[in-house]
Parts: C-alpha cells; sequence; structure tokens
C-alpha cells in the first residue's frame, strides 16, 4: 500500500462500483482496489439542454448511477454499501454531447464529427459514502469531472468505415476507444488518458486524500489539485485512523448548517469538484480549520426564495400557450412571438429568456424555440402534456396556497379566503362550471396519463381479469391498464358530473371497449363488481373516518382473491425526508380534508380491514412510490388490544422497499417506453429519490371475512 496509502484507506469497506464498463473496472483493480460490480440501472436519459455545460451533463448522470445503486442495495438487498462510485464519460464536440452510438450509422456520424479535430472527453464522477441510521440511508456525495483534449487526424471515409466495422466503436463514448484500435486515429491527448477511457484515476486518488486527510487538502488547495499530494505527505497521514466514522474526516465541507445554508464544495477542492451531504443537519461551529467566511452562500435559501419566481414563469408561459406556438412556428423572435399573443414585447422577451435559462426553451441567433421536453410536455396536446395541470396549479393551487399561512394557523382548507367560497360550494363548482370542470379533469387527466404507465405495470396484475377504478376520472389509468394486459376489463367508477364529460378525453385509434365507465358516488352508491379495486389519487383527499367508510365498502363486495391497487404519494415513516410529498401534504391542506401518508400508515389503515404483507416500489418518476400489500382476511379472533408499538414494529417489518425505476423495471408482458419525465424539469440537480406514490394489492384469503374493527 505504499503507492497509494489514500486506497488503503478503502480497503476496510464495502465499496461498490455502480458501471458495467469492463475498462473501469480495470483501471481500479489494477491498483489493487477491492470492490464489488453493481451495474447501475439508471438511464442516461437526462434532458441535455437543460444543463448549461457538457462536464454538468456528465456529473449529473454518474451521480444519478451512483445514487441509484446506493438506494437500491439499501433498500432492495437491505445492505447498505460504504461507498459507492459511479462515472459517465462522453465526448463533447462544438457544443455538441456525444455518448455511445447506438448503431454504425449512429458511430459513423459522431466519427466524422470528430474527424481532424479536437474534441474534449469529460468523465464525471460521484463518490458516495453512505450509512444507514435508523434504516435511512444518509450519503455524502462528493462529485468532479475531469477533461482531456484529443484531437483527431485527417480519417478517409474508407478508414473510418473500416473502424465502424471493427465493432470497436460501440459501446464507447464518441465511438472510439483511445486504448485500442481507436487509438491509430488520435494525433494528441492533452491531459489523462486513463479519463478518456473511462476514470479519472489521478483525480480519483486526489479526491480520496483530500476526504480522507482533510490537512493535506490545504496543500492540495495551494497545488491547484495540479499534481498528487506527495509520497511524504500520504505517509505521514497514511497512520492517521480515519474509519472509525461512518463518513471522511472532512465532514464539515460542504454541508446544510442548522439555518439550512449549504456551504460550497469547492472551499478547498478544485473548481471542478464539490460535495454535498444528503439527510444531514449540521450546525456549523466546529469546521475543522475550513475557513466559513462570508464568501459562502446560503444557496439552498437562496434558491427557495426564488422557487416559486420559476413556477409562475412556467405558469405564464403555459397560459399564455407559447410552448404550442413555438412548436408550430418556432424559432421565433421574442417580437412575433409578443404579436400572437398580444403581450408586450418587452416582457415577452424577458419571460421567454427566463423561460430559456431553465431549461424550458432554447434560444439561439435565430430566436427562441422549444426544447424536447417543452415539446413532449408542455404543449397543450401533446400525448404527454401536462398542461392541464400547469394551468390547474396556476388558477387554483397558486392562490390556495398563497394562503399557507392561514390553513397552517386554522388546521384547515382555505377554498373561502382563496375563491370566496366554502368548499363544499366550491366542489359543486367544479362539477357545474363547464370551464371549471374541464379544468380539473385536464389536469388530473395529465398526471394520471404520465404516470398510469408506472401504476400498471408495477405489479403482476395478469391475474386479475376485471378491474374497477374508483375515481378513475378521464380514464387514463384504465386505458394504460387494458394495454398493459389485454385480458383485463376495466370499469371507471366516477361522479355522474365527471362520467358526463369524459368523451373529450378518450384515446383516439385505441381499441376502447375493454373500458367502461359507470357514474354513481362511491360513498353511497353500490360498487360494480371486479376482481380488483384500484383507488388512485383518492384516499389523500379524505380523512381517516372517511378513508374506512370506502375500505369497508370495499372490503364488502371482495370475494376471496379479490385485490385493491391503491396508487399515492407516500411519505418516510419519519416524515422529514420526502419534500415533494410532504408539500404535496401541504398542499391538501390548503384544499381538502386530506393529507400524505407514510407506508406505516396507509398499512394500518389497511390492516383494519384485514390487509397485509406490503411492498413499496419506487418508481423513479413523478409518482416515485409503488407500494403493494397483500390483503389478506384475518380471523375474527385476532386480539385487538395489541398496543401499537407491537403493531407499528410488525408493519414496518412486514412492507418491504424496492426501488423501482421507469428506467430499470421491465414489466413481464409489454415491453413499452416510459412516457415520464424521470427528471422532474425544473429539479434535475436536486432529483433524490424524493416525489411517490404507493400501490397497495389487496387480496383475500379463504378465510371468512372479519367485521370492520
Ligand atoms: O476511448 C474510450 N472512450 C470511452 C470508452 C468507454 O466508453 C464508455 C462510456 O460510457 P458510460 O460512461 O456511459 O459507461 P458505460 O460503459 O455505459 O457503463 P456504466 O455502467 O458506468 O454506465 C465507458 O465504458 C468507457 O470505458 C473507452 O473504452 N475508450
Amino acid at each position: 500500500m505504499a503507492l497509494n496509502p489514500v486506497l488503503g484507506k478503502l480497503v476496510s469497506k464495502r465499496v461498490v462500483l455502480a458501471s458495467a464498463s469492463p475498462r473501469r473496472q480495470e483501471i481500479l483493480s489494477n491498483v489493487g482496489l477491492r470492490f464489488e460490480v453493481v451495474p447501475s440501472w439508471f438511464k442516461e436519459t437526462l434532458e441535455k439542454s437543460s444543463f448549461t455545460a457538457p462536464y454538468e451533463y456528465a456529473v449529473e448522470t454518474a451521480k444519478q448511477k451512483a445514487l441509484e445503486v446506493a438506494n437500491r442495495m439499501h433498500v432492495k438487498h437491505q445492505r447498505t454499501p460504504d461507498v459507492v462510485i459511479g462515472a459517465d464519460t462522453i465526448v463533447s464536440v462544438d457544443g455538441q454531447i456525444l455518448e455511445k452510438p447506438v448503431d454504425k450509422q449512429d458511430a459513423y456520424r459522431m466519427l466524422s464529427r470528430l474527424n481532424g479535430k479536437e474534441h474534449s472527453v469529460f468523465t464525471g464522477v460521484a463518490i458516495l459514502h453512505c450509512c444507514s441510521k435508523d434504516n435511512h440511508l444518509e450519503m455524502e456525495i462528493t462529485d468532479f469531472y475531469e477533461e482531456t483534449k484529443v484531437k483527431f487526424s485527417e480519417l478517409s471515409e474508407e478508414l473510418l468505415w473500416e473502424y465502424i466495422h471493427s465493432g470497436e466503436p460501440m459501446d464507447k463514448a464518441g465511438g472510439y476507444g483511445i486504448q485500442a484500435l481507436g487509438g491509430m486515429l488520435v494525433e494528441y491527448v492533452h491531459g489523462d488518458f486513463l479519463n478518456v477511457v473511462g476514470f479519472p484515476l489521478n483525480h480519483f486518488c486526489k479526491k480520496l486524500a483530500e476526504l480522507y486527510y482533510p490537512a493535506s487538502k490545504q496543500n492540495v488547495q495551494h497545488k491547484k489539485c495540479d499534481s498528487m499530494p506527495s509520497v511524504d505527505t500520504f505517509k505521514n497521514l497514511s497512520d492517521g485512523k480515519s474509519e472509525s466514522s461512518d463518513f471522511p474526516e472532512h465532514k464539515v465541507s460542504s454541508k446544510l448548517d442548522s439555518s439550512g445554508m449549504c456551504s460550497s464544495g469547492a472551499v478547498y477542492t478544485s473548481e471542478n469538484s464539490s460535495t454535498v451531504r444528503l439527510g444531514f443537519t449540521v450546525p456549523l461551529g466546529n469546521q475543522n480549520g475550513v475557513s466559513q467566511s462570508a464568501s459562502k452562500l446560503p444557496s439552498k435559501i437562496l434558491e427557495l426564495m426564488d422557487g416559486f419566481r420559476a413556477s409562475k414563469a412556467l405558469f405564464v408561459a403555459s397560459k399564455l400557450k407559447i410552448f404550442d406556438h413555438l412548436k408550430d412556428k418556432g424559432p421565433m423572435k421574442a417580437v412575433d412571438v409578443a404579436n400572437d399573443v398580444g403581450t408586450s414585447v418587452c416582457g415577452t422577451e424577458r419571460l421567454l429568456d427566463a423561460c430559456a435559462s431553465l431549461g424550458l426553451l432554447e434560444k439561439t441567433s435565430q430566436g427562441y424555440s422549444n426544447t424536447d421536453s417543452a415539446n413532449t410536455y408542455l404543449t397543450s396536446d401533446g400525448k404527454y402534456s401536462l398542461h392541464g395541470y400547469i394551468i390547474h396549479s396556476n388558477d387554483h393551487l397558486w392562490p390556495l396556497f398563497t394562503n399557507l399561512e392561514s390553513a397552517v394557523k386554522e388546521g384547515s382548507r382555505q377554498n373561502h379566503r382563496a375563491f370566496g367560497k366554502k368548499a363544499d360550494d366550491l366542489f359543486k363548482d367544479y362539477y357545474h362550471s363547464q370551464e371549471v370542470k374541464q379544468r380539473f379533469m385536464a389536469a388530473m387527466h395529465s398526471i394520471a396519463h404520465l404516470t398510469a404507465r408506472d401504476v400498471a405495470t408495477a405489479f403482476d396484475l395478469s391475474k386479475f381479469k376485471s378491474a374497477c377504478d374508483l375515481g378513475g376520472c378521464t380514464g387514463a389509468l384504465a386505458h394504460e391498464l387494458v394495454q398493459v394486459y389485454p385480458n383485463l376489463k376495466v370499469t371507471v367508477f366516477d361522479l355522474p358530473e365527471v362520467i358526463a364529460n369524459t368523451s373529450y378525453f378518450q384515446p383516439s385509434g385505441q381499441h376502447t371497449a375493454p373500458v367502461t365507465f359507470v357514474s354513481g358516488d362511491f360513498f353511497k352508491d353500490n360498487l360494480p363488481e371486479a376482481d380488483l379495486y384500484i383507488l388512485s389519487r383518492v384516499l389523500h383527499d379524505w380523512p381517516d373516518e372517511k378513508i374506512h367508510v370506502l375500505l369497508s365498502k370495499i372490503s364488502a363486495v371482495c370475494r376471496p382473491g379479490c385485490a385493491i391497487l391503491v396508487a399515492e404519494m407516500v411519505l418516510d415513516d419519519e416524515k422529514k425526508n420526502r419534500s415533494t410529498a410532504l408539500l404535496q401534504s401541504l398542499n391538501m391542506l390548503v384544499q381538502t380534508e386530506g393529507k400524505e401518508r407514510s407506508g406505516c400508515e396507509y398499512q394500518a389503515l389497511l390492516e383494519k380491514h384485514g390487509f397485509t404483507n406490503v411492498k413499496i416500489r419506487i418508481t423513479g418518476n413523478l409518482l416515485d412510490w409503488i407500494a403493494e400489500y397483500e390483503i389478506r382476511r384475518k380471523k375474527r379472533c385476532r386480539k385487538k388490544k395489541k398496543s401499537m408499538v407491537i403493531e407499528k414494529k410488525r408493519i414496518s417489518q412486514s412492507y418491504e422497499e424496492e426501488v423501482f425505476t421507469a428506467s430499470n423495471f421491465e414489466c413481464p408482458y409489454k415491453k413499452l417506453e416510459p412516457p415520464c419525465p424521470v427528471v422532474p424539469l425544473l429539479s434535475h440537480r436536486k432529483l433524490q429519490l424524493s416525489p411517490f406514490y404507493s400501490i397497495v394489492l389487496a387480496q383475500f384469503s379463504d378465510i371468512q371475512k372479519s367485521p370492520m374493527m
């Protein structure tokens, strides 16, 4: 270990390489690192246009690869690794990012772009230090990138094709392997050669030195990271016992302080790196000599302060249908957009610039045009349009949220303040004003349509012949279900006012016979017969008492073998981590009597009606949590009075969480492209396993039904 004492620091740790790349495995094992290989299931589909620089894309992808593996190991395999390493290599030329070619033609396209020119190779690396506290995964993320410049000679077409036919380009970023035949194409390399091959070993070792030997980071900083810390330095420091803590010694480098301030990870590292800790709130104070000077920006707070501006910019651009105009006519100058939509030129220009800076639009010398995301999700008529939900957010949720302070003080919904109407009257409005009804249904349709695939395919539902989607609104989920399970017939059950307006939302060109619509009130009327009852985004609208009424009605019509499927956002049991779901719970506070619940809470509700065996999955998309509860009738004689403590313990042992991302789950029946934006549009840098739904599958055993407890 004399040569690599930093790597020696990892000897006693469970190190995981979250990569299938044989080159990365070879580079790291060549220097004696022992690690387990767990290839990441994260799909490299982040929206490139939302990154301002190519290396940001590589770093974010590396981070997401590592996060997916860390979380999967923690949740699914219940083995928390100590260190997870993720990496992503890309080639950047003329402002374009090149990844691995999809076929020979693509390889030719890439190599022709590189021909005779200099390009940059970026490898983003993420090092996650993980530990499990109270069964909750906590991580410190360090990331960095390395850039190497490579120049290709002028190459003939014949040579390019000969190289392509060798098969070498196919699994390599930019379509060449510098370590093999591809080396013949290269005139010069400026920088770390191994970085081009897929892993910047030198920078990685420096980073470990900074992490494990905080004293050396001053050295590193002074030298601006242009060389390895001296072997002497390593020697002196290598005797230290830094392994005792869960995270490396530099802990203070970058994390939230008690007021939520996030100190920059670049305090002592080179420009192209940062360290962030997830799930920790550590007071400033003992900073191990690292200066926490005024140069630190409270970036997290600033971002939260400004968050509403970005939301409103998106809402207004959607409301003005700017994305529709640009889809049809883009690229367009601000003045032309303003003329088309009837707005001021100066205001429109600022709005378009803001949208471009948020990654919603592209701005070039020809004008503004939609990004791919905007075309898919923001135009009003796209298959996966979120337009309806955005308008609902602007017109309905925004005024309600303006009254959040009162909602918190009073603990109740704020429809009277926001709209001058009692909640019940407003509810009637929903269904009596055609405009409000259409807007509400369009909003529900947007979300249901976008998430239906994951809800439908989270579990194997092929054994069910009939399903009833209670509160199924426009039938978006129902249509997805019959696509995935051709033998399934689905009844959508909703209020008469809703059912009367569903025709507008029916898919064209799809065989709609297996989906039927029945009107009724699920609290009052008889429920249609079915093998599977579905409650998607329904339970969160109601307080526990009403949920019991509904569940007991469902249970009353269930036969042995029937099941219930629930899809909801799910809070973590301690209600402190999943901010998207926690904010959604505030959303329910301002407008309903309901709330979001944790897996344990849903399970407790269901258990009262005889449902057991819970499985939770994380989808990775907008509705990230998927839970399956196997529900069985319990015997009448079951002792009720077992304390909640025992009950809770049993609950938490009885469900299992699984990582379930749109990118990793393969529907056993049909291989379908996931429709969801795996990365939320405006917050790709913050995607950490946050927003969520749960699905509950409840089955009857042959044991006789018990009365409700
Ligand atoms: O000269 C070379 N340039 C690049 C490579 C190899 O290219 C791939 C880059 O792809 P990526 O970073 O996405 O990594 P994957 O192979 O898909 O594995 P993950 O599981 O980590 O996603 C990488 O393998 C480089 O080694 C090369 O070999 N030579």
